[in-house]
């Protein structure tokens, strides 16, 4: 829903209210654009005896970044509120891309500041606008439901609650706003360069004359919708199983489930297997579904999808975990293994050693157990820590059942 005619400093305290009504302390992150300096005004109005301190990045990439982030400091002070200059100490650049790099680092900063300060959360200052933008940007790239859903107000990432209570108003109502209270803010003047896409994106719907609202409110739309299929995906999986980094699931539940539910299933438990930032290719996906769904066993970037009798087992696929590189603790991204000493590494168990241990006695299955991390001293097999009790190793998988309600709720 946008902001109609009512006052915007109304409908963002009502918001902080929902959001935040119940916390004690809240931080505000704010750059010195108008959007998060018109943010800052509003929260230090709504506080009513509540903790508010004030942080702002200072990334170092432009030679007026400090006197920016000092003349947000002058604000605050005036607003009675407590403000700190975070500085991002760059290292070699991680990633190549500068701006992700940028951004990675400040919500970093921003967490770790709040949580030495006590601060249950955080407000953020995106707008209607980069709503519409970044759906525009999402269509141009043929993204589905997830890809053009708006951003949530209020989401948990970085051991950090983040909240977003002015998603509905335009930039330029809160330009408005704040002209008209005579408030200064910073026109970074990266916003002008149309090296940026978004700033294309921008200038286009300004162009264009296409409400910013409108567009706004279809991310919204397409939000709810993919947050029923969320709903529905949970629902399917309710009775499945989650052991030894192993997901068994009641075929039932997938036969019955429609077509896109059964879908994300096979998305959400590939990547609780493998641990995987980003979902397999839609066609692959296609393809394993069609196999399971006929009864046969598949396999799909590294994931064994197993049809047994009345349930589906996902888990790795033997070939991949035989694949993945030696480690010393964390294994294949699926298992943390204590006790190694020096010298020694974690593999997969393999189909050599398999005679070695008691597979069956603990509910593996042949290719479960396969795929299982055992030590190793050079290429002796010492324990296999997933499959018997011992003193000195310990197993344990990297994910668990909430992971995978983690992995549905954040896809
Ligand atoms: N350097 C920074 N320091 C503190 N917070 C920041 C910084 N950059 C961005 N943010 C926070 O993230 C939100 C969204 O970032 P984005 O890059 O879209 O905003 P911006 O164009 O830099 O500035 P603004 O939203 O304040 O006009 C900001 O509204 C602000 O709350």
């Amino acid at each position: 829903m946008s902001a109609g005619a009512c006052d915007i400093d109304a409908l963002v305290h009502a918001r902080l209210d929902q959001m935040a009504g119940d916390l004690p302390a809240l931080g505000v992150a704010v750059s010195g654009g108008g959007d998060s300096i018109a943010l800052m005004h509003m929260v230090a109005t709504w506080a009513a005896g509540r903790r508010i301190m004030v942080a702002t990045v200072d990334h170092g990439l432009r030679s007026s970044s400090r006197a920016e982030a000092e003349a947000v400091a002058r604000q605050a002070a005036a607003l009675g509120l407590p403000h700190r200059i975070l500085t991002w100490q760059r290292e070699e650049a991680v990633s190549g891309n500068l701006m992700a790099d940028a951004r990675n680092a400040r919500l970093q900063l921003l967490s770790q500041w709040a949580r030495d300060n006590d601060l249950a959360a955080i407000a953020l200052g995106h707008t209607a606008d980069d709503q519409a933008e970044t759906l525009i940007m999402r269509l141009n790239r043929g993204a589905g439901v997830d890809g053009l859903g708006a951003m949530s107000a209020r989401r948990h990432a970085r051991e950090m609650l983040w909240l977003r209570p002015m998603l509905e108003i335009t930039r330029q109502r809160l330009r408005d706003w704040l002209q008209a209270r005579q408030l200064d803010w910073i026109d970074d003047p990266s916003n002008d360069n149309e090296d940026f896409e978004r700033v294309r994106v921008r200038k286009s719907l300004k162009a264009t004359g296409w409400s910013v609202t409108a567009i706004a409110d279809s991310a919204a739309h397409l939000r709810e919708a993919r947050d029923a299929l969320t709903h529905y995906v949970l629902q399917a999986c309710a009775d499945a199983r989650f052991a030894q980094a192993c997901m068994d699931l009641p075929l039932t539940a997938l036969q019955e489930a429609p077509s896109e539910i059964q879908r994300r299933i096979l998305l959400a438990s590939a990547r609780w297997i493998t641990g995987q930032p980003y979902p397999p290719r839609r066609a692959g996906v296609a393809n394993a579904l069609a196999a399971v769904l006929a009864g046969r066993r598949v396999t799909l970037d590294g994931v064994l999808f197993h049809p047994r009798r009345d349930h589906l087992r996902i888990m790795r696929e033997p070939a991949a975990a035989l694949r993945a590189p030696p480690a010393q603790e964390l294994w294949d991204n699926r298992w943390r293994i204590t006790g190694l000493a020096p010298g020694q590494t974690i593999s997969a168990l393999g189909p050599d050693n398999l005679a070695n241990t008691a597979w069956r006695d603990r509910g593996f299955s042949h290719d479960q157990a396969i795929a299982s991390p055992a030590v190793y001293e050079e290429t002796r097999m010492i324990a296999a820590p997933a499959l018997q009790d011992h003193d000195i190793y310990a197993a344990t998988p990297l994910r668990t059942a909430t992971d995978f309600r983690r992995l549905v709720m954040a896809h």
